[in-house]
């Protein structure tokens, strides 16, 4: 059985390091906090969720100072206020992210450009397409990239098999652009083929959705979530100061297992900028190098090569933190 956290996606990584945040506070501090994750958001304050259930939290002062914004996804830090909802005070390191370049080219100052995180610590993404005009391999080797330069698992699903008798020219296109990713044939409006993407949603494993419009992204979510939802969840409540507040819930339980993700900002994959993306994960393991200037190829005592090594960090993640790093120097 997994516990509430687990099922929420907790894990070993998360746990150390708010073990390490946890470190740093007094036993009384200590005993005021508690591990959430970021289900909805909105412009004064996030929704979370996490053993006690869900609830809507404010930001401390210090975390909009420091001019951090959680994220849908996000594992964060809540702290009880004695009185009304608690507020958070930390971000836990994202284990992946999806972030695009905003405020570049808006006729102000170019410094001014910032990331913006549209979803943190997915794990599996679906890249979906469908047997028709959409079809397009040289696009979907682009997400496919995109994918695993975030450091989440792409998969590639076929959805409205049921529109030909025969597919296997569309499978064979699909295998070729990813000869080791698993494939899915489905069809979302007739509930077809289902139990394979069902089976991906073990324990916390959290899912989310992109493809062209007019794909089935809707339609597979509404069949995953069996119609569980209030979609696009506008979460209405009122705030310690009684004031009328709003967050967007996009972050749901899928009844079976797992969760998922349903995100416009995640949907529109042109705007995705991957020169943008963060690595907080690798600059993690980087502090554990032997070496201070490590360049993660050929050093001894590497901790990025090791995490490779064992898996844990694809291939094509370290040559993205690589280049970037060639950018900065
Ligand atoms: N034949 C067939 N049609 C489907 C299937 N799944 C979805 N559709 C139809 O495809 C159309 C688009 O489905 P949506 O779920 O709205 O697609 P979407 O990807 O969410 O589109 P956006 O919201 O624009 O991103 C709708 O008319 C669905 O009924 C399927 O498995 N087979
Ligand atoms: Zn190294």
């Amino acid at each position: 059985m997994l516990t509430e956290l687990e099922a929420l996606g907790w894990g070993t990584d998360f746990e150390r390091d708010y073990q390490a945040y946890l470190g740093a506070l007094t036993p009384e501090e200590q005993a005021l906090v508690q591990p959430v994750r970021v289900t909805g958001t909105g412009r004064q304050s996030v929704q979370v969720r996490g053993a006690q259930g869900e609830e809507e939290v404010q930001l401390a002062g210090a975390l909009r100072q420091a001019q951090v914004t959680p994220a849908i996804g996000d594992w964060a830090v809540r702290q009880d206020t004695g009185a009304g909802p608690g507020r958070l005070v930390h971000v836990l390191p994202r284990r992946t992210t999806f972030s695009r370049a905003v405020g570049a080219d808006d006729g102000r100052r170019a410094q001014a450009a910032r990331q913006q995180i549209i979803a943190a610590n997915v794990d599996v993404v679906l890249i979906v397409t469908t047997p028709d005009a959409d079809f397009d391999a040289e696009r979907l080797t682009r997400y496919v990239q995109a994918v695993e330069v975030s450091g989440a698992r792409p998969v590639l699903v076929l959805n409205k098999a049921d529109l030909h008798a025969d597919v296997t020219w569309y499978l064979e296109q699909l295998r070729a652009v990813g000869p080791d990713l698993e494939l899915h044939a489905v069809s979302a409006a007739a509930g077809a083929g289902l139990e394979g993407l069902r089976a991906l949603l073990t324990g916390g494993v959290t899912l989310a959705l992109i493809g062209s419009s007019g794909v089935g992204k809707s339609t597979l979510t509404n069949a995953l979530l069996e119609g569980d939802v209030a979609l696009t969840g506008a979460v209405r409540s009122t705030d310690g100061q009684g004031r009328h507040t709003t967050t967007t819930r996009t972050l749901y339980r899928v009844p079976g297992g797992g969760l998922l993700i349903d995100n416009p900002g995640l949907r529109d994959i042109a705007v995705w900028d991957s020169a943008s993306v963060h690595f907080d994960d690798l600059e993690e393991l980087a502090t554990q190098c032997r070496f201070r200037k490590c360049t993660h190829t050929t050093e001894p005592g590497c901790a990025v090569q090791a995490a490779v090594r064992a898996g844990e960090i694809p291939t094509s993640r370290l040559a993205a933190f690589q280049a970037q790093a060639r950018k900065r120097r």
